[in-house]
């Protein structure tokens, strides 16, 4: 069994980390921390694993990790990760998979859109399984960069066009669940204010654009024509990701369902909606449900993607990367469907 801990196990990804682990056949949860609930039974504060998870939460304790876990899941803010990254690292075997935004970024990229200086850079593998498959060829890599909720959704939507070299510009517009933001309480997520309502933010300037121009860029070399805006709506999990997208060339729907189609054949995580997919399909699972369109009218294809932030778009997708990194098969573990 390869032994896990999680740092950040009491908020929400550290929860579905949990939660998906519980029903791993070849991983196991070994030591769960979170300062504030040190102490207490971990199924006291997530009781959705009362009978399934034994664990208490400790105080991180990195030493004591280093010994006892062969994978590390860092389910921190940003910007805290760094601060046990290379001590995890250091005189151990561990490998880390981050879920927080420290590795994703090239450090002077990080530290303009994060406005913070980077304490500890250090080359990390940046990790969408479907787009980056030489992931799987490197086994000795030790740090993983999991990558953001909206990033994951909007490159999968993006990427086969790109690999083609198709793009002329591309406007993701997302409308996510509240989860995305944290275990916080904020404006944005109390109730009367998101009740029956769609919250824009961000409009502009999202620290995630960054991520999404990184991802595009590096399967279209030079392309940066990239816009992004966010809305929270009142569902609690879930991104549907719009993809506006100006094509170089005037292509029919059947063309882009074909380059769709090819370029995720043998990726078991994206299917097709059979019309435009939906957040329920999706919901607590690992899958990308990807639909198209492409407009008679002009060079534009919209494409939209949904995924469950919590699971594709975080904790899903670490453990994807775990199973590739540990030389296990992509699905296990992770091979139900969505609740609807
Ligand atoms: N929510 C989402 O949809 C997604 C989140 N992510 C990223 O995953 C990471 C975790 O997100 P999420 O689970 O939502 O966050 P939460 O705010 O829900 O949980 C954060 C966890 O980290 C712990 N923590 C906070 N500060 C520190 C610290 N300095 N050292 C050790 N532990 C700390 C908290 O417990 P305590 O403070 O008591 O120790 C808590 O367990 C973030 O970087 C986030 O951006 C990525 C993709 C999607
Ligand atoms: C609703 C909401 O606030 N969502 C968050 C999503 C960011 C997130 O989850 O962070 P990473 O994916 O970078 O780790 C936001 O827009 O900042």
């Amino acid at each position: 069994m390869i032994k896990i801990g999680i740092v950040g196990a009491s908020g929400y990804t550290g929860e579905e980390l949990l939660r998906l682990l519980a029903n791993h056949p070849s991983a196991e949860a070994v030591v769960a921390t979170a300062r504030a609930a040190a102490g207490k039974k971990v199924s006291s504060i997530h009781e959705n694993l009362k009978g399934l998870c034994d664990l208490t939460f400790e105080e991180p304790d990195y030493e004591k990790i280093k010994k006892e876990c062969d994978i590390v899941f860092m389910a921190v803010p940003h910007g805290t990760a760094m601060d046990a990254v290379p001590e995890i690292l250091k005189d151990s075997k561990c490998k880390i998979i981050d879920l927080s935004a420290d590795y994703r970024l090239k450090t002077d990229v990080f530290e303009e859109v994060y406005g913070m200086k980077h304490k500890a850079p250090i080359d990390a593998v940046y990790a969408i399984p479907e787009v980056h498959p030489e992931v799987n060829k490197n086994l000795k890599d030790r740090l993983i960069a999991n990558p953001g909720c909206f990033p994951t959704g909007a490159t999968l939507a993006a990427a086969p066009l790109a690999a083609a070299g198709l793009l002329k510009s591309v406007i993701f517009d997302s409308k996510t669940g509240v989860t995305g933001a944290g275990n916080t309480p904020s404006a944005t997520s109390h109730y009367p204010n998101l009740a029956e309502n769609i919250i824009p933010y961000k409009l502009t300037a999202h620290r995630h654009l960054a991520e999404m121009v990184q991802e595009v860029s590096r399967l279209q070399p030079g392309f940066e024509n990239v816009s992004f805006t966010p809305h929270v709506i009142p569902v609690s999990r879930g991104i549907l990701t719009t993809a506006h997208i100006e094509t170089t060339e005037k292509l029919t729907t059947a063309d882009v369902k074909k380059m769709y189609e090819d370029y995720y054949d043998g990726k078991p995580f994206v299917q097709f909606a059979e019309s435009v997919p939906s957040l329920a399909n999706v919901r607590g699972s690992n899958f990308c449900h990807i639909g198209m369109e492409a407009d008679a009218r002009n060079n534009r294809v919209v494409v939209l993607s949904a995924i469950d932030n919590l699971v594709k778009g975080a904790s899903g997708q670490a453990i994807q990367n775990m199973n590739i990194i540990c030389g296990l098969k992509e699905t296990e573990g992770l091979w139900f469907p969505g609740l609807i």
